[in-house]
């Protein structure tokens, strides 16, 4: 895998968060946003007319909150939130009934407070393990045999985590549904990103013309590769004048 080709102006890029646009902290709520990465998405929006969209497994209301003052076009929960439309309201798929059932097995497992968390995101859970990785097995066992009941809902796994949703959302249908749309239709679609779930965004951005970024080591459909965050913070603040790149927000 290469580097990429410097983002050129007909792009429509897509942009998971943790671990592709923040360092990935010791906890969910311990991740810190730089001033000079809010500087450069504003000045990629500008660029892009609008065709830039983040696409996490976060709600839509922690990225807005993350990054703020801006209001991005955004997929949320891996695609079980959208908002194609920046300033729209965020579209929610429902929150399954399962998902208690499973919470049940959890609290029954003796799991959570071993330095196991549980992160309730609503449509969807979280179960990170980065404090206790010893608890990893333990963590996919009780999951997985909770899930053997609830066939509406299916296992991914990220970072030092095991997520529950519904199937019928991921990445790849966020940037298919962006890519139906103005500003992103008729754009080259790249999808940047670090995790086993941004494979689907990345798988779909090739399906349809455009490529993959994969952020750090292991496998990848992607074609193209940056090391780490701070390489795809250079990589987004190319061609920026030097007052965008030192983080002045335009008023
Ligand atoms: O799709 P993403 O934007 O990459 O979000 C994936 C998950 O990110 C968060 O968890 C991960 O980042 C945490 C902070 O760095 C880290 O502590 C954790 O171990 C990682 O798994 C978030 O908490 C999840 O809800 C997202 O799905």
């Amino acid at each position: 895998m290469y580097a990429p080709p410097p983002a050129s102006d007909d792009l429509a890029l897509f942009l998971d968060f943790d671990g592709t646009l923040v360092e990935i902290a010791e906890t969910p709520n311990a991740i810190e946003t730089e001033a000079a990465l809010i500087a450069s998405l504003q000045h990629l929006i500008s660029r892009l007319d609008g065709a830039l969209a983040i696409v996490s497994g976060r709600p839509i209301a922690e990225i807005d909150r993350y990054l703020r003052p801006l209001n991005l076009p955004c997929a949320g929960l891996h695609g079980l939130e959208a908002r194609l439309f920046p300033g729209d309201p965020v579209e929610r798929a429902p929150v399954r009934p399962e998902l208690e059932t499973l919470k049940a097995a959890l609290a029954g497992s003796g799991l959570l407070g071993r330095g196991v968390s549980l992160e309730d995101k609503g449509a969807a859970l979280a179960v990170h393990f980065r404090i206790a990785p010893d608890c990893e097995p333990l963590v996919w066992q009780v999951m997985s045999e909770a899930i053997c009941e609830l066939p509406d809902l299916h296992l991914v796994r990220g970072k030092m985590v095991v997520e529950a949703k519904p199937a019928h959302r991921d990445k790849g249908w966020a940037l298919e549904a962006f890519m139906e749309r103005p500003p992103f239709c008729g754009r080259t679609p790249v999808f940047v990103g670090d995790d086993i779930t941004d494979e689907d965004g990345i798988r779909a951005a090739e399906a349809i013309g455009g490529f993959g970024i994969k952020v750090g080591e292991g496998g990848s459909l992607a074609r193209f590769r940056l090391r780490n965050v701070a390489d795809v913070h250079r990589w987004l603040a190319q061609d920026m004048p030097a007052s965008v790149h030192r983080g002045k927000l335009r008023p």
